[in-house]
């Protein structure tokens, strides 16, 4: 492990407490400082790693961001902390590192793996990236069992189940701390129906449910915040829209990887609400795809409200239009085999890639 700039940590309550004094915002920052904690990031210098590590370094509530990947790390993590953000930057690389990048980690963010490339399915990349999930969440288990995981890796319908597994063989599982990453979907929904009806992006809230990847993403456009009608067809074709728009980024990068920036400002949101969810503050809301007795599934991506414990409840889908109903029942079968190909996969023995 490298350790890079001792001195911002050292001088971390210093510079809380000079910001407090000069503004309101400031003084938030210092309280919710207060049970500051420790993010743990592995994939940290890919396409997401990097733009994610960056605005964690801006987030009140992490004390240490810790990063972890198989290279080029050590210069992430050197470039990061010369921002003059209180947040102290170790830099880890290597097998042997992971365990001090993972010690003491409240929340551990994995965007790990490989991304997609025009033509594929996000189930293509599950022969590389399901050892790779498997193998962290093996190291998780032994050095930070009690963290909150935040799985982006895909394809995500898998790479839960598969982590959930590995933390059950480990005696560790916590179903409240196993989570799958889907809060890009509800990015894109907000931003795509605000777009289609003039809405002020920031006040639009539409929940996406099922899982992720194609037609498991099931956007519940009738429970949209603030209320809003569409025609049939405006339903099917945001549908459509929401259920590809992974897709529309990979065919636009045209081989140079899948969503990156809306990725890492997806899960940033995503980890400054399981942050203020474990520092207590009363109702925060993500969507999340986690373990759930929602349908007849497994896993299923839902609305969860995040506490001390992670996912303390997992909320029931609502009232569900015909139209919705027919997405619930198509995406069933899909999602269930991903699940159960990860659940498979995870209870095969030497399975793991090499970390
Ligand atoms: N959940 C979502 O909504 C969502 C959105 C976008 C991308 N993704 C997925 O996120 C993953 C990463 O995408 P990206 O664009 O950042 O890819 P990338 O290739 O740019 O970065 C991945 C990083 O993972 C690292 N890595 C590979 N094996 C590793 C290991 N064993 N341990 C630690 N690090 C390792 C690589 O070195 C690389 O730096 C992909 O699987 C992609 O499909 C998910
Ligand atoms: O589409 C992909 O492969 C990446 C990600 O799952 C996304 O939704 O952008």
């Amino acid at each position: 492990m490298r350790r890079v700039s001792p001195s911002t940590a050292s001088s971390l309550p210093v510079i809380s407490g000079r910001h407090a004094a000069t503004s309101r915002r400031s003084a938030a920052i210092t309280e919710a400082r207060a049970g500051a904690r420790k993010v743990a990031l592995l994939g940290a210098a890919g396409g997401i790693g990097q733009p994610l590590a960056l605005l964690l370094k801006m987030q009140p509530y992490v004390a240490e961001l810790s990063l972890y990947d198989i290279a080029n790390t050590v210069g992430v993590a050197a470039d990061l902390s010369h921002c003059n953000t209180s947040v102290q930057v170790t830099g880890h690389t290597g097998e042997e590192n992971l365990a001090a990048c993972l010690e003491g980690a409240d929340l551990v963010v994995i965007p790990a793996g490989v991304p997609r490339k025009p033509g594929m399915t996000r189930d293509d990349l599950f022969n590389i990236n399901a050892g790779i999930v498997k193998k962290l969440a093996i190291k998780i288990a032994e050095h930070c069992p009690q963290a909150v995981i935040a799985i982006i890796s895909n394809p995500v319908n898998s790479t839960v189940p598969i982590t959930a597994e590995v933390m059950k063989a480990a005696g560790v599982y916590d179903k409240r701390k196993v989570l799958g990453v889907t809060t890009l979907d509800v990015v894109r929904a907000n931003t795509f129906v605000a777009e289609a009806k003039g809405l002020a992006v920031q006040d639009v809230d539409v929940p996406v449910v099922g899982g992720h990847a194609g037609v498991t993403i099931l956007p519940l456009l009738s429970q949209t915040n603030p209320t809003v009608s569409f025609t049939d067809d405006e339903m099917a074709k945001l549908t459509d829209r929401i259920q590809n728009a992974g897709t529309e980024v990979v065919e636009a990068k045209a081989g140079a990887g899948s969503a990156t920036l809306s990725m890492a400002y997806a899960a940033a949101r995503f980890s400054e609400s399981v942050l203020r969810g474990l520092e207590g503050e009363p109702d925060v809301y993500e969507a999340a795809y986690v373990e759930s007795s929602v349908t007849e599934l497994p896993y299923f991506a839902t609305k969860v409200r995040l506490g001390p414990n992670g996912a303390e409840e997992v909320l029931p889908l609502g009232k569900l239009t015909p139209f919705e109903e027919k997405g619930v029942q198509e995406l069933i079968p899909v999602l269930k085999k991903n699940i159960d190909t990860g659940v498979e996969f995870a209870q095969k023995k030497e399975a793991a890639a090499k970390v």
